[in-house]
């Protein structure tokens, strides 16, 4: 199940006036694809996680998420959808301090209802995945930076989203870790048929993206591949 932005245009208030966040934004992303959006700061990349995520309604334009229009779609409709097909990485990994990697993934599926087993198997499954089977019982404080944001990214894949959304996964991490997050999250989009889209303003990684898209002042545009 894909991901797709069509004609996308989001605006903010701005003074007396409207900024021009995304203007007219179209973007494909098949299943089992990684796109890396890069551009520079307040280029719009943010806003096109946000609204991919269905987190902000553009003023026009459809954003299709696993086949589902979300224009159409009310508050409600939307959380469950985002709970359903949605797995968001955020730049910081915002791990519960008090829990253990298993834990924190365990929380997840419980919030949409998975039994406790099905929920302990999975976390499971997904901390081999991502290299922490090791590691499952500790806390944050016991783990690396590197560490905690393939927690980070386990935790986003519990729900077996369709789509997967990443906000700077590699800002915090040095080179090494930061390309080797990169592949894991190349692999993890094969294996498991996401659609992802990646955010990042740091151009070291790309070689591992099937595309690359460049925003620039709310428009973007396809870079020949890397
Ligand atoms: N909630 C908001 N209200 C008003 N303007 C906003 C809001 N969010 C973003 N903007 C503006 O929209 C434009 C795009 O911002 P956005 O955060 O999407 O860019 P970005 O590429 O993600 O930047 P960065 O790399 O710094 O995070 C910028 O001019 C920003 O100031």
């Amino acid at each position: 199940m894909s991901l797709l932005l069509d004609h996308v245009t989001l605006t903010y208030p701005d003074g007396d006036g409207r900024l021009t966040a995304l203007d007219a934004v179209s973007l494909e992303v098949p299943a089992g694809s990684l796109a890396a959006v890069v551009g520079p700061s307040g280029s719009g990349k943010s806003s096109l996680l946000a609204v991919a995520a269905t987190l902000v309604t553009p003023d026009s334009g459809r954003v299709v998420v696993a086949g589902t229009e979300t224009s159409s779609l009310g508050p409600a409709q939307k959380a469950e959808l985002r709970r359903e097909t949605v797995g968001i990485v955020f730049q910081q990994p915002n791990l519960l301090p008090s829990l253990t990697a298993v834990e924190q993934l365990q929380v997840m599926a419980h919030l949409s209802g998975r039994t406790s087993r099905m929920a302990r198997e999975r976390a499971g499954e997904l901390l081999d995945a991502v290299g922490l089977a090791a590691q499952a019982h500790r806390r944050p404080h016991q783990l690396s930076g590197g560490q905690r944001q393939r927690v980070n990214i386990a935790r986003a894949l519990m729900n077996e989203p369709s789509v997967l959304l990443v906000d700077e996964p590699t800002s915090a991490l040095d080179h090494e870790r930061g390309a080797a997050v990169m592949e894991l999250l190349a692999g993890l989009t094969a294996e498991r048929g996401t659609a992802t889209v990646l955010v990042t303003h740091d151009r070291t990684h790309l070689d591992r993206a099937d595309r690359v898209v460049t925003v620039r002042d709310g428009r973007i545009t396809e870079e020949a591949r890397v």
